[in-house]
């Protein structure tokens, strides 16, 4: 980030913020929906106690000895922040490790009968098999007929908004998915275009966020691409772990193929051709550790940056993602993207559901027009979205321009 002096990183401290309202609200209220969901055993139920007393007014403990992951956390800062309230170190940081305790807690990674179990899966499936889904997915019937281009776009769009369909926001935002945007705040979707042309036969890496209702569009706009030949492989990051309640994992990429394959119409077709897709290596799953990571992706390690290196183009999905590839920081609105993501090894895009304090990359009128009409509630309402784009990210260059 060439000229761009560093911002304050977020912290959850400042009482009334969101980033407080998150570690203080939205973490308890995680924890007795996982109590709801599944029915854990007294030694759970007590470590969960635990977890729950910690959030209000503990200190971040560390790993037991024994965590498989202990020295990654180590190098993650786990070691630095031990001993500090939950508050008082960056807010990225301690959410995620929050997630990681709620994994201990209920022994997601410990031999025994909870081993992998995702606690989030009795939602992520309720989600993923609610009738909303089918009125979604034989929409796709009536976009058939439409000319490519407009199918395109009605496949990007899909994606995108398919990010409010995070369980976690919903948790805090009473109940239900926010009212329809009346538009974005910002548009690059003629350079991402761009990056795709007709007969390109590039890999697009998508970092995807949500499982379910985020999922199934992500999957729709990538079968699109492959079958237009826009594209000649997908590497389609998940996390390893379930992670911000409802972020996907390979368990829920297979629930996503198996859900659309077994549909009627368009949706079943999209599904085959990703199945087939699967088997013959023009989709394949990454699972990086640092894909459940704190830190913001310009401290990615190399394997990871080599993957991004190699791909035509990185599409960034949703509003954690979008965090850490701009750095979780209060950046002035005005910041160019450009100049935020030039440390990405090669192009990419983020497309995001606004969700939280951070932004760059709007042009002065925008922002003031945003903050003439909502003050600063744009910013975390998850009623605007944004697709944004650095085509020359890993160049040196720092325009958006291809
Ligand atoms: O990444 P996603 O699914 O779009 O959103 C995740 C989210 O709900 O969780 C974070 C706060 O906990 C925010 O970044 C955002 O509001």
């Amino acid at each position: 980030m060439p000229d761009t002096a560093p911002a304050p990183v977020i912290l959850g401290n400042e009482t009334g913020s969101f980033p407080h309202s998150v570690l203080a609200e939205r973490h308890p209220a995680i924890i007795r929906q996982v109590r709801a969901s599944l029915p854990y055993g007294p030694h759970r139920q007590r470590a969960l106690d635990a977890l729950l007393a910690g959030c209000a007014d503990g200190v971040i403990e560390p790993l037991p000895a024994d965590a498989h992951d202990r020295d990654r956390w180590a190098a993650w800062g786990l070691d630095t922040y031990a001993g500090q309230s939950w508050f008082d170190v960056p807010w990225l940081w301690s959410e995620s490790y929050f997630y990681r305790r709620l994994l201990e807690a209920v022994g997601y990674f410990r031999p025994g009968p909870e081993h992998a179990v995702d606690p989030f899966r009795p939602v992520k499936t309720a989600e993923l098999d609610a009738p909303r889904t089918d009125e979604e997915l034989s929409a796709l019937d009536r976009l058939e007929s439409r000319p490519a281009g407009e199918r395109a776009r009605a496949l990007l769009h899909g994606s995108l908004w398919g990010n409010r369909a995070d369980l976690g926001f919903r948790l805090s935002a009473g109940g239900d998915t926010p009212a329809a945007a009346p538009g974005l705040v910002a548009d690059d979707s003629e350079i991402l275009w761009s990056l795709l042309p007709p007969a390109g036969s590039g890999t697009l890496c998508l970092v995807a966020d949500n499982a379910g209702r985020e999922l199934v569009p992500d999957l729709l706009l990538v079968a699109h691409l492959l079958a237009e030949g826009r594209i000649g492989r997908v590497v389609l990051h998940v996390k390893p772990y379930p992670y911000y309640v409802s972020d996907a994992t390979p368990a829920d990429l297979l629930d996503a193929l198996r859900r659309l394959t077994a549909a009627p119409g368009a949706a079943g077709a999209y599904g085959r051709l990703l199945w087939s897709a699967v088997t013959d290596g023009r989709l394949t799953v990454r699972a990086h550790p640092f894909s459940c990571g704190p830190l913001p992706y310009a401290e990615m390690p190399g394997d990871l940056r080599a993957e991004f290196a190699a791909a035509a183009l990185t599409v960034v999905k949703g509003d954690l993602n979008y965090r850490r590839l701009v750095g979780d920081r209060r950046w002035p609105p005005t910041t160019p993207f450009a100049d935020l993501t030039d440390y990405f090894p090669g192009p990419v895009a983020a497309l995001r559901t606004l969700k939280s304090d951070v932004i760059c990359g709007l042009d002065a009128g925008t922002e003031a027009a945003l903050v003439a009409a909502e003050g600063q509630r744009w910013r975390t309402a998850g009623t605007h979205a944004l697709i944004q784009v650095n085509a020359g990210a890993g160049t040196g260059r720092t325009s958006g321009a291809p």
